[in-house]
């Protein structure tokens, strides 16, 4: 395929990198010279990677579902789901985990795609609070279950990198809908299962 044909979002390929050489000599560099005659390619590559997720509908992961596997009603957890995702505000790296869980009603779904969920939403330019409400509204418009709950960390290179330059700092954000709003014991009984085990 050629440069021009490559378009995206109205945007083709060729000025896409001729972006990144502008951002390139606005930082003082010589985008001619031999090291960097690569890098808007590279980088324009990478943005095809860091931010697919606007190419997928994550309903479309939870579209096929299973029965109740042997009647199993209880809570299903998924927890340490790494993510990469970029902030909104710098277009800085978020990096952490999400947990994941639902106490179903009648249909479950395969584990793995709820980790589809997370990267496709992670994969955008993010506001963590708005990611944590994606990824529960999610799970449960496409399995109606009794309830979900969704813890994310995240380490924003933001704060790391430049600025306040606070390394450490994690933010935890959380989205609770149905009985893990509604229930502090169910909400409790999540909380302890996505610490279980750790030190
Ligand atoms: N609530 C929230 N804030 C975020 C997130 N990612 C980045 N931020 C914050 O967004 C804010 C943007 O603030 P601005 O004052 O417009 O930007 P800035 O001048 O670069 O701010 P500093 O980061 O303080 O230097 C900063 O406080 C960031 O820490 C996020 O996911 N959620
Ligand atoms: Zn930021």
């Amino acid at each position: 395929m050629s440069d021009q044909d490559d378009i995206r979002n109205d945007v083709s390929r060729a000025e896409a990198e001729a972006a990144v050489r502008t951002l390139l000599k606005w930082s003082g560099d010589d985008p001619e010279r031999e090291g960097l005659l690569d890098t808007p390619k590279r980088v324009v590559k990478a943005y095809a990677d860091w931010f697919s997720g606007y190419a997928i509908d994550p309903d479309e992961y939870l579209s096929r579902t299973f029965e109740e596997v042997c009647g199993y009603d209880e809570m299903i957890i998924l927890r340490d789901i790494e993510y990469e995702s970029h902030c909104e505000h710098h277009m800085a790296p978020i990096i952490g985990r999400v947990h994941v869980g639902y106490l179903p009603k009648g249909r479950v779904v395969g584990i793995s795609k709820l980790a589809r969920v997370v990267d496709a939403y992670a994969r955008r330019f993010q506001v963590q609070e708005k990611m944590t409400a994606q990824i529960a509204n999610c799970i449960q418009r496409a399995l109606q279950p009794q309830g979900v709950a969704v813890v994310v960390e995240g380490a924003h290179e933001c704060m790391t990198t430049r600025g306040v330059h606070k390394r450490g700092v994690s933010m935890l954000t959380s989205s609770m809908l149905g009985t893990f709003r509604e229930d502090a014991r169910t909400r409790n009984e999540f909380l302890r299962f996505i610490e279980t085990g750790r030190r």
